[in-house]
């Protein structure tokens, strides 16, 4: 793990403390990062929730989750923030309309969308999520939600990959996260 965290010690103590690290999975050659450690445990969960809050409060008008551990994190993050909370889904699973964006993934490929009329012209948006790994999933949710016309503000993950090059193919954004591998 490397230093320099946006957040505080004691923040990142709390992620690395109650994160799953899973080899092979989904795919062989794949260290899997998991979460659900985290969010079983009322108190860490509660206590990051208010840390990440705390942060952006007051500077952000809606958080966007990312389908589908961004949603885990990005509901009870827009409650504690007092903002709305919008959805970037996986593709077909919105009813429309709505703006899409294809992105190439380390292996593969892949659609995000979102449904324009629940962003407000010229919002603030904080973008949440678990893992920063190729940045494809949140270059596509930054783009979406410029199309519907809000204002990306910045990422906000738990985990970064750095090997993986998310923050170069988000070059020109804001990226917080709370740990960094
Ligand atoms: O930076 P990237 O290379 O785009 O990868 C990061 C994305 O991959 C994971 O989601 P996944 O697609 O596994 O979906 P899930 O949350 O539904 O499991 C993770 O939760 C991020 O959304
Ligand atoms: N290694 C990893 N762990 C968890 N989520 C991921 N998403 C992309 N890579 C991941």
């Amino acid at each position: 793990m490397s230093s320099q965290s946006v957040f505080p010690s004691d923040a990142v103590s709390l992620v690395e403390s109650h994160l799953r690290e899973v080899p092979d999975f989904p795919a062989p050659g794949v260290l899997f990062r998991d979460i659900t450690p985290l969010i079983a445990d009322p108190q860490a969960f509660k206590v990051l929730i208010e840390t990440i809050a705390e942060r952006y409060r007051g500077q952000v008008d809606a958080v966007a989750g990312l389908e589908s551990r961004g949603f885990i994190l990005g509901a009870p993050l827009a409650i504690e923030m007092g903002v709305g909370m919008l959805t970037v889904r996986k593709g077909g699973r919105l009813p429309g309309p709505v703006v899409g964006v294809d992105y190439d993934l380390e292996y593969g490929s892949a659609r995000m969308e979102l449904q324009p009329f629940t962003v407000a012209d010229g919002q603030r948006v904080l973008v949440i999520d678990d893992v920063l790994a190729t940045g494809g999933t949140a270059n596509a949710a930054f783009e979406l939600i410029e199309r519907a016309g809000g204002v990306p503000t910045r990422l906000c993950v738990l985990i970064e990959l750095r090997e993986l090059g998310g923050r170069e193919r988000l070059a020109g954004r804001e990226v917080d996260a709370v740990l960094t591998y």
